[in-house]
Order: C-alpha cells, then sequence, then structure tokens
C-alpha cells in the first residue's frame, strides 16, 4: 500500500533527511566541541601568555582579574589551559556554589594541589588535608572546639593579650607627638600569633618581646610559609604524590636535592623545619603531662589548660578505639589552626585598621557605641562575647569588611565524575547564542570557587557592591544575598563540609581586639596609598615602597 505518491513524497523525505542531518551534524559538532574544549561555549577572559590562565590567576596582582571575572563574562566563566594545559572553570554562580559546596560535595573535593601542599605545611593529613570519612571524623574534633559557647570562655584570654598589645602601643607612642606612624600588621600580627598561641595551642611565642628569639623564628617562618608557597605553584600538581614517599629520609633527601638549586623553596623548606618542631615540643608536654598527672597537669600550660588543643588532646585520649585520632593528625591539626587562626585575622584587623584610618567620623561613631556600652558596666569589667556581639555598627563594620575584603581569595575544587550542576545565572553560549541553565562539570576539571568576587558581584550585592557600605548591614533586611556563605551570604569562610571552623573565634578577635584599639587610640592614615595584593591570603605594601616589604604604616594618636 502506497501511503503518499512518490511526488508528495520527495520534498518530505529530502526535509526530514536535512533536518535529521543537520540535527545530527549539530550534536556531533557539540560532541567533538565537548571532548575537544568542553567549555568552549562559556564566555571567559584571555589568558595573558601561552601557558595559559595560571600565571593571571596566581599573579600577585591578579586581584582586579578577580573581581572582574563575574561582571564581564558572567558567574561561571572558562579560563583557557593555553597550550599545555585543560581548560578550567571559575563560578561565582550562588546555585553553582550551593552544589559544589553543599548538595554534590562528594564529587568536588579540594584539589589535590591544595591537599598536598597544606600536608606539606602541616607536616601530616590533618584537616585541610584530607575528605571524606577521615575529613568528618577530624571535623568532630574541631568544631567541638569551636562551638560560640567554648569561644566565649576565651574571652578573658583574648582581652590578656590584647591589653599587652595595648601597652606595646602606648610605649612605642610614649614621650613622642601625636600622629607616630606604627607597622599596624606588625603590631596586630603580633597579637594574632598570641592570641592563637594562647588561647588555640596553650602556648606563648612572647610576642610583644622584642628580644623574644622564639618569636622571631617561630614568626618568620609563619609569615613567610604562605607567600614562599605562592611562588611554588608551577610543582603544586606534584606535591601530594611527593609526601606519600616512604621512607620519609628518601622523601627528605630527594626534597633537599630538588631544592637545592631554587632559593624560594630551600626557604619554603626551611620554615616548614622551623614551626614542626614547636608543635612536636608543646605535644609531647601534653602528652607526658596527662601520663604523669593526668588532665589537672594541663593547669600548668600558658592558658591553664584551657586551650583549644588540650581539650582536642583530651577528647582523643577519650575516644572510644578506632575512632581517635593518630597523633601527626593532631599535630597537623595543631599547625592548621595556628595557621587558619593568624595571617587571615592579622590580615583582616590590619585592613580594617587602614580603612577606618581614613574616616575619623566612622571611628567616632564606633566609639561612641562603645562608650555607650561600656558605661552600662564597672569600670573594671570588659564587655563580653555576647555585649560586643550586640553592638549594631560595630557589627556592621566587621561584615562588611569581611565581604569587601576577603583575606581568602578562591579556593580550588575538582570534580571527580562528571556532575550537573544548576545555575542561578543562565549562561549565553558563545556558539550558539542560547540561555544554558544547568552546566555539566566533566570529571577532572579544575574548578576555582571565586569568593572575593562572588563578595563583590553587583548582579548579587547590587550595583554599589565594590563599595565600603556598613550601613547595608543596618538595614538587615535589605542583605539578601542568594549565595550559600555560612556568614552573612557572603562566601568569606566558605561553607559546606570545609567552612572555616574558626569563624567565631576570628568574629570574636576582631570585635575585641578593634574595641580596645578604638577606646585607647585614634588612627589617621599615611598619605601614601596601600596596595593588596595576591598572595595565598592578601599582602599590603605601600605603593612607591614596595621594596620595603609587607606593612601596613598607619598614624596613631593616643586618646
Ligand atoms: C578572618 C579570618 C578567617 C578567614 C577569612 C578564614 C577563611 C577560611 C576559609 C575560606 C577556609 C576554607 C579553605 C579551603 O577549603 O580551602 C578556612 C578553613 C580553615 N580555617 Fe579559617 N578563616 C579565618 C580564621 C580562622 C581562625 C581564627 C581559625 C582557627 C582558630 C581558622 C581555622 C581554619 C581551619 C583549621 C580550616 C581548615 C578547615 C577544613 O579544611 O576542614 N580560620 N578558613
Amino acid at each position: 500500500m502506497t501511503i503518499l505518491s512518490k511526488d508528495s513524497v520527495s520534498p518530505l523525505v529530502t526535509a526530514a533527511c536535512a533536518l535529521s542531518f543537520v540535527a545530527i551534524a549539530t550534536s556531533s559538532f557539540r560532541k567533538w566541541m565537548r571532548t575537544k574544549k568542553p567549555y568552549a561555549f562559556i564566555p571567559g577572559p584571555e589568558p595573558s601568555s601561552a601557558v595559559g590562565y595560571l600565571l593571571d590567576l596566581h599573579s600577585t596582582e591578579a586581584l582586579p582579574w578577580h573581581f572582574n571575572i563575574p561582571e564581564e563574562f558572567g558567574h561561571v566563566a572558562r579560563l583557557k589551559g593555553g597550550l599545555v594545559g585543560a581548560d578550567a572553570l571559575y563560578i561565582t554562580d550562588p546555585a553553582a556554589l550551593n552544589a559544589i559546596l553543599i548538595r554534590q560535595q562528594a564529587w568536588f573535593p579540594e584539589s589535590t594541589e591544595f591537599a598536598g601542599l597544606f600536608g606539606i605545611i602541616h607536616c601530616g593529613d590533618g584537616v585541610a588535608s584530607v575528605q571524606g570519612r577521615e575529613h568528618k571524623k577530624q571535623r568532630k574534633y574541631m568544631d567541638a572546639l569551636f562551638t560560640a559557647s567554648r569561644v566565649s570562655k576565651l574571652t578573658p584570654m583574648f582581652y590578656q593579650v590584647t591589653r599587652q598589645l595595648q601597652a606595646k602601643i602606648t610605649n612605642a607612642l610614649a614621650g613622642k607627638p601625636p600622629g607616630q606612624v606604627l607597622d599596624m600588621l606588625d603590631y596586630l600580627t603580633r597579637a594574632a600569633l598570641e592570641i592563637i598561641g594562647t588561647a588555640g595551642i596553650g602556648h606563648t611565642f612572647n610576642s610583644f618581646d622584642d628580644k623574644s628569639e622564639a618569636f622571631d623564628e617561630f614568626h618568620g617562618a609563619m609569615t613567610s610559609v604562605l607567600p614562599l608557597a605562592s611562588r611554588l605553584f608551577l610543582v603544586l600538581p606534584f606535591l601530594d604524590s611527593w609526601r606519600k614517599i616512604q621512607p620519609v629520609w628518601l622523601r627528605r633527601t630527594l626534597a633537599s636535592i630538588a631544592t637545592f638549586p631554587w632559593p624560594a623553596a630551600k626557604k619554603f623548606r626551611s620554615a616548614v623545619d622551623t614551626m614542626h618542631p614547636v608543635y612536636v615540643e608543646l605535644y609531647n608536654a601534653r602528652k607526658k603531662a596527662m601520663e604523669e598527672g593526668g588532665s589537672a597537669a594541663l593547669a600548668e600550660t600558658a592558658a591553664g589548660g584551657k586551650d583549644l588543643i588540650t581539650s582536642m588532646i583530651q577528647a582523643n585520649w577519650d575516644a572510644d578505639e578506632g575512632d581517635e585520632m593518630s597523633e601527626d593528625v593532631v599535630l597537623a591539626n595543631m599547625s592548621s589552626i595556628v595557621h587558619g587562626g593568624q595571617e587571615t585575622t592579622s590580615s583582616a584587623l590590619a585592613r580594617f585598621l587602614s580603612i577606618v584610618a581614613k574616616d575619623t567620623d566612622l571611628q567616632q561613631r564606633l566609639r561612641v557605641e562603645l562608650q555607650e556600652a561600656k558605661a552600662k558596666k564597672a569600670p573594671s569589667e570588659d564587655l563580653d562575647f555576647n555585649e560586643l556581639e550586640r553592638l549594631p555598627l560595630l557589627d556592621a563594620v566587621v561584615r562588611e569588611m569581611l565581604r569587601i575584603y576577603s583575606p581568602v581569595t578562591f579556593v580550588w575544587r575538582q570534580t571527580t565524575k562528571d556532575v550537573i550542576v544548576p545555575l542561578t545565572y543562565p549562561i549565553r553560549s558563545t556558539i550558539t547564542g542560547e540561555e544554558v541553565t544547568e552546566l555539566l562539570i566533566e570529571q577532572g576539571t579544575a574548578v576555582y570557587l571565586g569568593l572575593s568576587s562572588a563578595n563583590r558581584s553587583t548582579a548579587i550585592w547590587g550595583p554599589d557592591a565594590a563599595e565600603f557600605k556598613p550601613e547595608r548591614w543596618l538595614k538587615r533586611t535589605q542583605v539578601e544575598s542568594k549565595l550559600p556563605g555560612a556568614y552573612s551570604g557572603m562566601m568569606t569562610f566558605l561553607s559546606g563540609s570545609k567552612v572555616c571552623p574558626g569563624k567565631i573565634f576570628a568574629i570574636l578577635e576582631m570585635k575585641l581586639v578593634l574595641s580596645v584599639l578604638l577606646l585607647a587610640f585614634s588612627f589617621e592614615p599615611i598619605p601614601e596609598p596601600i596596595d593588596w595584593r595576591m598572595g595565598i591570603t592578601l599582602e599590603p605594601r605601600v605603593r612607591g615602597r614596595e621594596k620595603e616589604g609587607v606593612q601596613v604604616p598607619v598614624r596613631v594618636t593616643m586618646l
């Protein structure tokens, strides 16, 4: 039976064949594009060299590059791998971040590059270097240390150190005319190290003693290790495999040979070798005290046995068999806490002072708020954890500082299988012009999550996103970020299983140190601008005086 005549079939068949051909060709072309360059349809910045995006991403001058990505290319951008590498993705899209960090986090572990680097810095597999079940186990110990109620009990220790900081600054100003220029980064670095030393690991570095060798050595190693590591990014891919080489003497010999001709690598190695023995000595002292005299003997430590790591050692001691951490892991976590808690917080505090120094009105409003709160207390009493929490202007300023000047610029993840993630902001394909509302991220893709740039996205925060405006937090209802960030919808402390455990500690420290300094001193800027460049955290240098190294000079006057 003939349904259609030969004459009528012909144009239909021709059209159908043509359509099928176009469909198959388009699909094959898309498939080919995906295999060759799976993200070719996504807009993104042109690399500045044939090496691809890596140099642009890690350059010390890269901050504007990061901030510009969501504004110019969208909340998912393609980073071209160049001649040698594969393409990567730069993501600031709220729904995609939510999938990567929370809902589908199992498929987006930390890149082996960063895990390897932190494994080397901390001499072991602490929270910063492990994933999955092992990470969950260690975070159970870590998170128990950082609850609001636990951290609030550290407040007296924070005050004790901050009073030493105040005395040190007062000494530097004594007998001199007002407006002395002091490098506040140095003072705040000392304070942050002493706070994390005392409250975190129960150890004093005598940070405010100019002749303290313990401080000079440790502080020198600590402040150099991350900037040095950022200069080693070309070897990052090999670190994770290298650190698994056994026996240890072979690994160390290979490291000595490999780093011999390379000054940055040699200094990096020596910095790690300076810090690790400090943790070993502290750990062994705790262990010996526990073995000989039980918990009571721990009261001899700098924090009277109340520091975080002593609690961790006690909890580990009491843990069920199989649930405990090895000594190496506890040591690596001591190091993770000190590192996590030092540079991020000191750099945020110094940034704060350099900003309020330019705004005497804001300084005065903060001072009045603090004086009013203190007036309700006995003269000898300090504002406690909850009282500091409840100061609206101080809270708004700290939030805004942490939003706009996030100390960590980006984090790096890698997919372990093909995953489709949803998008809040569709991608406009550069090939077909179509809107893409969900994205297939292929196994093995390097995914960079832009924390600072998500915090400044105008689509998310409004047209004034790049401006420092604490008042946006005073009218809370107006701040509606779609981001999954754990702190006020910003990405500064990340979110998901790798969220910063020290968030409450850091915020208390910032508010407390600032409250003491603002009541004791006034601050004015120096004439030259300070440029904050990218390291693994941020590095401030005075413009035109870069060779003098990192510093935040501010004019300080006693009140
Ligand atoms: C303003 C201050 C701080 C900022 C902006 C900050 C930010 C961050 C971010 C973004 C991460 C995630 C890194 C990643 O996954 O690659 C992180 C992790 C971490 N932070 Fe913080 N942090 C701060 C203060 C602190 C403090 C005070 C401590 C400890 C007392 C701390 C301890 C840690 C630790 C141990 C980790 C690793 C967590 C894990 O891998 O599970 N941080 N922090």
